[in-house]
């Protein structure tokens, strides 16, 4: 466990010290635990129960926010809404996306962008405020992340987070619910997967997570309502060129209820994500070809998400394996 107050210090000793307790865990396991992250206890507590006053309403008011009828990947993920994890035993969950809360003439938006534009809005007194107060701390602390990332890995400040001016970054409000027929609670709810983007900010209330350790045996994630799970997504282990590892984790019925709230840390959508040249050894090429951030996103969205494949507009193309998934094995618990 780590504690990052630090990260918001004045002296740069004490900044690059927890930098470097960040960078090592990151480096040796590819997901670690922080404390002290200066998000009030009282506004994660507000925000579960605005994602529980949302989740608890008739299915037909949640499907007023389906996330197919946005253009922009915002809204209600319903229990139907099922993506193509090989894993998955039983799987039940719903979720509410949200993102960067772009106005309705973004530019980007009218474009056309599949991630950039306003936010779907439940009508819940509260919801639009809490959930916005948590997305923009989350938000905060994920570039402060990324910014000790950029120290350990001997990166010019700003080298990632210059980057993200204008992020594809999302936040999950998550519900998943184990159902009564579900006697095996090791079954395997969402399936194995790494994360997309740099890096993930997760709060959970419940247990059930599980991480890839290096010798390729699943490890339980605590639950601890002072801790936000960190872990290295895609991108950022392009960016590095493979020094940090995307960890693949998945999440068991051990509970007949969950919530967890993941916020994805992603660059920009027309990032071209290459290894920095830092970090490519001389005289070697780069382990990763370069990509747009918003196209490898889009890509495995169509994997996860049936509405995006239905939708023959969408110009996204047909689901793929992901690369960077390549090292899950099909392991038992
Ligand atoms: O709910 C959790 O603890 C994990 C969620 C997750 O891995 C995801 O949404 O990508
Ligand atoms: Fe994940």
């Amino acid at each position: 466990m780590i504690s990052a107050a630090d990260l918001r210090s004045a002296d740069p000793v004490r900044k690059r010290k927890v930098a470097y307790a960040i960078g090592q865990a990151a480096r040796d396991f590819g997901f670690f635990r922080i404390c002290d992250h200066g998000i009030h206890p009282d506004l994660i507590e507000a925000t579960y129960d605005a994602a529980r006053d949302f989740f608890r309403q008739p299915e037909a008011t949640k499907q007023q926010y389906y996330i197919a009828n946005s253009s922009n990947h915002r809204g209600y993920v319903p229990f139907t809404e099922k993506g193509d994890y090989a894993d998955e035993i039983h799987r039940s969950y719903e979720a509410f996306d949200l993102g960067l809360d772009l106005p309705a003439d973004d530019s980007d938006y009218l474009a056309g962008n599949r991630m950039l534009g306003p936010n779907v809005w439940p009508k819940i007194s509260g919801f639009r405020r809490t959930v916005t107060s948590y997305y923009n701390e989350v938000a905060e602390l994920g570039r402060l992340v990324c910014a000790a990332l950029e120290m350990y890995l001997g990166l010019r400040q700003g080298a990632m987070t210059q980057h993200m001016t204008k992020p594809i970054s999302q936040l999950r409000l998550l519900h998943y619910v184990r159902g009564s027929e579900t006697i095996d609670h090791k079954s395997v709810n969402m399936g194995a997967h790494t994360d997309y983007e740099c890096l993930t900010l997760l709060h959970t209330r419940n247990a059930g997570l599980q991480v890839l350790g290096q010798d390729d045996v699943w490890i339980d994630v605590p639950a601890d309502p002072a801790v936000l799970v960190v872990n290295i997504g895609d991108m950022l282990e392009a960016w590095s060129n493979g020094f940090l590892r995307s960890t693949p984790h998945r999440v068991l019925n051990l509970s007949p209820e969950r919530y967890s709230m993941p916020y994805f840390v992603a660059a920009n959508h027309d990032t071209v994500i290459r290894p920095f040249d830092e970090l490519v050894e001389p005289d070697t090429a780069p382990r990763y070809s370069p990509f747009r951030a918003g196209d490898h996103l889009e890509r495995m969205l169509v994997r996860d998400f049936p509405y995006l494949r239905a939708k023959a507009s969408s110009g996204i193309g047909a689901p793929t394996q992901n690369p960077f998934e390549n090292r899950i094995k099909k392991t038992g618990p």
